[in-house]
This record gives structure tokens, sequence and C-alpha cells, in this order.
């Protein structure tokens, strides 16, 4: 049976109607290219075009696509790093034109910085807003303590293991409470058990806390099981190809999500769109 066909009738827990009645487009991107002028050359490739999609305030949406079509490049271009080459970002309904507050970015790198205590590395971001040390030190001890760093305030980054070292980037990244939250496949160079336990972690605090998260993986799984929905993108010049709805329970239990029987046939569509296989004998 196709997945479309599956998923015709869109169960009550996850009805798109009710969700747009509710809340608001926190992200929009409107016929959005990008192009990067190259030293001596008169015309720049499209790295991205006509790229168009919107986002509801607290959904989860991933970004899944072939290396190099593009996916950096939309974050970038949501946090006001890069400006698009035509179309137009919004974020919270207004549009972007350099960087956005509310936004905070995390990446598979965890850029700790190696002569700050885990603690003041959370703190970073409050420091940089001018927030009074003693309110600093209770966010930052709140955060760790939720992220299971209890006990690990006054260590070094070189003290934690690859997996610690992200839930800290987490709590840094949470510590100035942004409502937006670009993720750029953080939990790649984690081992599969690390990443499924941090996976957990990240998807009950955006669920708990109506975070609007775009977050992009390479892993097929993993944007199913974190994800309301999942766009799809071609090769160079990327563009989306398809928009996946994940009407399945679970958004804040990934592991649970997991083992559900839809998650085969989802895998096998993505399979499909990206061509996985298309062009290599199997031996
Ligand atoms: N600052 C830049 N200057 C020039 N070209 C760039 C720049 N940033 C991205 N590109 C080009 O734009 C295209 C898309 O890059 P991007 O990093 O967004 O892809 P991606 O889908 O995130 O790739 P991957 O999955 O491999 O991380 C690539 O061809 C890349 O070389």
């Amino acid at each position: 049976m196709a997945v479309k066909e599956m998923y015709a009738v869109t169960p009550q827990w996850n009805n798109p109607a009710l969700k747009e009645e509710l809340e608001p487009t926190e992200i929009e991107f409107r016929n959005v290219g990008k192009c990067f002028p190259a030293k001596g050359k008169a015309d720049a490739p499209f790295a991205i075009r006509e790229v168009n999609f919107k986002i509801r305030r607290g959904e989860v949406v991933s970004i899944i696509g072939p290396s190099g079509c593009g996916k950096s490049t939309i974050l970038n271009m949501g946090s006001g790093l890069y400006r698009p080459s035509e179309g137009e970002v919004f974020v919270g309904g207004e549009p972007v034109t350099g960087p956005v507050p509310q936004v905070a970015f995390m990446l598979q790198k965890d850029l700790l910085m190696p002569w700050r205590s885990i603690r003041r590395n959370v703190e970073l971001g409050l420091e940089i807003q001018g927030v009074p040390a003693a309110t600093r030190q209770k966010v930052a001890l709140d955060l760790l303590d939720r992220c299971h760093l209890n006990g690990y305030a006054d260590h070094y980054p070189f003290q934690l293991s690859g997996g610690m070292r992200q839930r800290a980037a987490l709590a840094r990244t949470l510590a100035i409470d942004p409502q937006v939250l670009f993720l750029d496949e953080p939990f790649s160079a984690l081992d599969a058990q690390t990443k499924m336990i941090l996976q957990q972690d990240m998807a009950r605090m955006l669920f708990d806390e109506k975070k609007t998260a775009l977050f992009i993986t390479h892993d097929l799984i993993e944007g199913i099981a974190m994800s309301d929905r999942l766009l799809v993108m071609s090769a160079r010049p990327g563009t989306i190809i398809e928009e996946i709805s994940i009407d399945l329970p679970f958004r804040d239990n990934p592991l649970e999500r997991r083992k559900l029987p839809e998650i085969g046939p989802l895998v096998g569509r993505l399979m499909e769109l990206l061509q996985v296989g298309a062009d290599t004998e199997l031996h």
C-alpha cells in the first residue's frame, strides 16, 4: 500500500487543519533562491531555487535531501546569516534582514569553548545579553540538570564524552530561551545509542516548551522519529519536491515512535524520492 493511501485519514491527534487554526506561522520561505557568485565568473549558478514552505509555531520539521542540495543554506537564510538572492524569508511574521534574536543554532560540532567550564559555556549567550551573573548561573545550572549533566558544571569540555558535550551544547542553545531552533545535524557525530538518547531528550524539550524547530538530518529514521513533517529536497539546485506529514503519535517520544510498523513504509517512500541505490548495483 502506498504511504499516501495509508495516511489518507488524518487522525485527530495531528489534524493539520486544527493546528492551522491554533498556531501562527513561525517560519516562511516564499519563492526563495540563493546563488553564490564565484570570483571571475559572470553568472552564478543557483544553489537553491523556488523554495516555498511554512512552519507553524510548535512544529518540528525536518529537511531531508542529497548532499549539497542546500539544506544548510536554508538554515543560514532563516537565521539571517545569508540573504536570499530572490524571494523572501519570514521568521515570527517579520521579514529576515539580519540576525534574528529569537533564533538559536545547534550544529554537528559542539563548538564549546575549551577554556570555559561547562556552566560558563552554557551562560555565554546570556552573558552577551548582559544578564546578571546570579541569574545566568541559576539558568545554566537548571538547564544542565534538565540535560542530565548535574554535577558536571565545573568540568571543562575535554573532560566530557562526545554525547555529554553535545548535551552541554543543547543546554547552551536553550539558555537564551529561543522560540525557534535551527538544528544542523546535531547528532550525526554520535554513536547510535547515544544519538537515540539525545534525540529523546531533545524531542521532549521541544514538545514541552512548544519550540519551533527546523532540523537537518541525513538519517531518515531520525527525521521520521522527531518530526511533524518532512520536506524532501531535490539535488542542486535544491527545491522541495515533496512534503510528508508524519501523522503518527509520540512526537515527544522518538524511542516509542521508532517501534511503530508505519516507519518502514515511510523510510521506503523517502528512499524512492531520494533515489537511494538507483545508480548502485547491489551484489
Ligand atoms: N558560502 C558559500 N559560498 C559558496 N558556495 C556555497 C556557500 N555555502 C554553500 N555553498 C554551496 O551551496 C550548495 C549547497 O550547500 P549546503 O551546505 O547548503 O548543502 P547541504 O545540503 O547542507 O549539504 P550537506 O548535506 O553535504 O551538508 C553547495 O554546492 C555549496 O558548495
